[in-house]
């Protein structure tokens, strides 16, 4: 649908022309001339379909721009998250000069209470520092008008509901409510509907829950081999930019550390990171400049970054929900995307039941061999060998090149750059994973109660001391972490190709090369850093 017939101003229409949407997706054909209308909304959909913008753009033609109150707040799980809905709140709304400020956990609050003496009229934030500030006296909510959660199945969830209700009591109850997220369980929807008039709850239709643009693999493997399957996937799938989750955070720092060792430009972020590391971290991803980011939950729920082509399940989630965030990751705004999960054996029924809560069958895929890396690793170096000739001024090196030729055999000259182009093998740099404890054995059926009495762990009063949580794997869960995210990174510093089954991709659904060589980002970097030493990671543990 055109963004014309919705009912937003020139103004706004200006912004999404200048954003580059053309036309509307449905969560926002369907949203926004609700929101228009002061309605309160449940919006669900597909990751990556643009839930921000269908509450976004109402939102702003809805302010009063002579009013210097907060008339609208959005709260979002993860710091990064709220950054990027500023970012894009602040991008649809410049031409009106809305004032959208965000405020979050870990960043300097001073600094935070000097901007909100600008008076901003939209305010996004994380739970914890919002309670900090309307503590403080620093955010004041009895102005606002509209509400909106984001990710709200997970804001309305055990670890936020008390944040979310403190705050909620700050809001007039004259107001408009909305809630949005790709997956809404109806025992989360019913809590959600306390807090609103009316609701419509819009979902939007979809043959699968996680998106159709994602290509859905996964690996049977035993917990000790994942590590050196994981990267001779990457030789032969030669992913561009790559998101891998692990379970927990050590499981995150040991993984970036060991796919540094072997020569990739990987870095990890976690709650136990420092918020200004983390946001480090995120850029470079953002730019480019990072080929792997590693995380935990931290970074499954709404980010958005343009041109995530693999997601790796390094560890099955234990909640399909986490499971269907996650791969949306990749896959967004109408692109194609891969992922790909590791299974130990004893795990297959976790992914049965995602597989059940998707409806979408996950194919299987077998390690590769050596020699399958090595064909991937090889053809990605003769791409590289393409560009360097390409952009090599012969004439320069044409003298000290007759030379070479005649000091050396071409076939060994040409041998020896392959080799330089190419990794280390698996075994040439021996990375050791500390093993998790295996999830505990699923009980089978699942599916249905997803939350209440299903697998998220019984004891649902999940890591409120904000202690870190998942060192060792070994928290209130049961032994496991809340997906590998304690409620630090919710709150203590806050308070707290292809993938087609075809030659090119080899079966392993890797990009194809032309894709590769025009993307051939900063291998050269990741390169340079391998060292070719022996690397073991040691842990406290
Ligand atoms: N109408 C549109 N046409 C094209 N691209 C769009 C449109 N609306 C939003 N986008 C872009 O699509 C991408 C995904 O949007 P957004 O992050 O809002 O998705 P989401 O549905 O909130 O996903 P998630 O469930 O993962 O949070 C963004 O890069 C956004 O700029």
């Amino acid at each position: 649908m055109k963004f014309t017939e919705l009912g937003l101003s020139d103004s706004l229409l200006k912004a999404v022309t200048r954003a580059g949407y053309e036309e509307a997706t449905p969560i926002q054909a369907e949203t926004i001339p609700m929101v228009l209308d002061g309605k309160d909304v449940i919006g669900q959909a597909q990751t990556g379909t643009g839930k921000t913008a269908a509450f976004a753009l109402p939102i702003l033609q809805r302010l009063d721009f002579d009013n210097p109150n907060i008339q609208a707040l959005v709260i979002s799980p993860t710091r990064e998250l709220a950054i990027q809905t500023q970012e894009e709140i602040f991008r649809l709304g410049k031409d009106e000069r809305a004032k959208v400020q965000v405020v979050y956990g870990g960043s300097d609050i001073r600094r935070q209470i000097r901007n909100l003496k600008q008076h901003p009229q939209v305010i996004v934030g994380t739970p914890g520092r919002l309670l900090d500030h309307i503590r403080r006296g620093t955010v004041k909510l009895d102005h606002v008008k509209m509400l909106v959660l984001d990710e709200a199945d997970e804001m309305l969830d055990m670890g936020f509901l008390d944040d979310i209700e403190s705050i909620i009591k700050q809001v007039p109850s004259e107001r408009q409510t909305m809630l949005f997220s790709a997956t809404m369980p109806p025992e989360i929807k019913r809590i959600g509907v306390q807090f609103m008039t009316e609701p419509h709850h819009v979902k939007i239709k979809a043959k699968e829950l996680t998106a159709d643009t994602v290509d859905q693999y996964y690996v049977k493997a035993k917990e000790f081999e994942k590590f050196d399957i994981m990267t001779r996937l990457f030789d032969v799938q030669a992913p561009e930019l790559t998101i891998v989750f692990g379970r927990t955070k050590r499981r995150v720092d040991e993984l970036s550390k060991g796919l540094e060792a072997r020569g990739y430009n990987a870095a990890g972020i976690h709650g136990d990171l420092s918020q200004q590391r983390r946001t480090q971290i995120m850029r470079q991803f953002k730019a480019g400049k990072l080929d792997i980011l590693v995380a935990t939950d931290v970074a499954a729920r709404g980010l958005d970054v343009s041109g995530v082509t693999h997601v790796y399940n390094y560890d099955i989630p234990q909640d399909p929900d986490s499971y269907v965030h996650r791969v949306g990751r990749t896959g967004r705004a109408g692109h194609k995307g891969v992922s790909l999960t590791f299974v130990t054996p004893n795990e297959m029924e976790y992914l049965r039941v995602i597989e059940k809560l998707t409806k979408k069958r996950m194919l299987p895929l077998k390690p590769p061999t050596d020699a399958e890396a090595f064909a991937g690793q090889i053809a990605a170096a003769e791409a590289n060998v393409d560009s360097l000739v390409a952009k090599t001024k012969t004439e320069k090196y044409a003298d000290q090149a007759a030379e070479l030729l005649a000091k050396y055999d071409a076939t060994d000259l040409v041998a020896a750059l392959l080799n330089d182009l190419t990794k280390d093998d698996a075994t040439a740099v021996p990375v050791k994973i500390t093993p998790e404890r295996p999830l505990p054995r699923h009980k089978g059926g699942g599916g249905g109660n997803r939350r209440g009495g299903g697998y998220r762990g019984g004891n649902r009063n999940r890591n409120r001391s904000g202690n870190g949580g998942s060192r060792g794997g070994n928290d209130r869960r049961g032994g496991y972490s809340h997906n590998g995210r304690s409620r630090d990174d919710h709150r203590s510093s806050d308070r707290r190709n292809g993938g087609s089954n075809d030659r090119k991709s080899g079966g392993y659904g890797s990009r194809s090369r032309e894709d590769n060589r025009s993307n051939n980002r900063n291998h050269d970097e990741g390169r340079k850093q391998s060292s070719k030493r022996n690397f073991t990671i040691r842990t406290n543990d």
